[in-house]
């Protein structure tokens, strides 16, 4: 099976060209304040632009309101949407009847939200450390039983680990940032190009 690839804590069109340039099949956008990758809806949007129609762009929210995440996406003119944080699973449909939802779970939460979307084909799990963003590995070893079939995994990937994560626990995608980052927010172009490599050396 192709293991996608998801690039997140894009803040310019150089990086969002630089990605797609390496083979990205997904650019985040991070729109949620509390980040050092926090991009305007504005560049968001003419990053988007410049990619071509194939890759994917996802705004990524945390605990935001359901307005402000269907506005700023709606500005942003991303494809899909990302939901961090502890989120009602009414709003969580809520987003997923405008865009398609990637709901991001922490291993403690993992089974009960599995059992929720398990029948939900417009929402989709990614498994992320606590912290999003810290460039944290999650346990692999502990999650080969129980990482659902169809979900994204995050939590400090990188060049040099993504291939033993995938080969744990084959998730249908793979989602990074700290690892690839020349500083908070400013993509490193090598370590984008060796992080799809390294996927698709698989
Ligand atoms: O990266 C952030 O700053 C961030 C802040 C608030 C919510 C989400 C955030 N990132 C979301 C992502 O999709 C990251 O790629 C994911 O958490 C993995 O990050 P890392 O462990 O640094 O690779």
């Amino acid at each position: 099976m192709t293991v996608r690839v998801k690039v997140c804590g894009t803040t310019s069109v150089r990086d969002a060209v630089l990605s797609a340039e390496a083979g990205v099949d997904a650019l985040g956008f991070i729109f949620a304040p509390v980040s050092r990758r926090l991009v305007t809806p504005q560049v968001a949007r003419e990053a988007g632009l410049n990619v071509g129609p194939v890759v994917a762009r996802i705004g990524v929210f945390l605990g935001q309101g359901l307005d402000e995440v269907l506005r700023t996406a709606e500005a942003a003119r991303v494809s899909a949407v990302q939901l961090h944080g502890p989120l009602s699973s009414l709003y969580v449909r809520q987003v997923a009847a405008y865009y398609p939802v990637l709901r991001v779970v922490r291993p403690a939460d993992l089974a009960a939200e599995a059992d929720m979307w398990r029948d939900e084909p417009g929402v989709t799990l990614m498994l992320d450390a606590p912290e999003p963003g810290g460039g944290v590995p999650l346990d692999w070893a502990a999650l080969r039983d129980v990482f659902p079939r169809g979900a994204w995994l995050a939590g400090g990937l990188g060049p040099a680990n993504v291939a033993a994560a995938i080969q744990a626990l084959r998730p249908a995608a793979v989602d990074a940032v700290s690892r690839l980052e020349a500083r908070a927010g400013v993509k490193d172009g090598q370590l984008v190009s060796d992080f799809v490599r390294a996927v698709r050396s698989l």
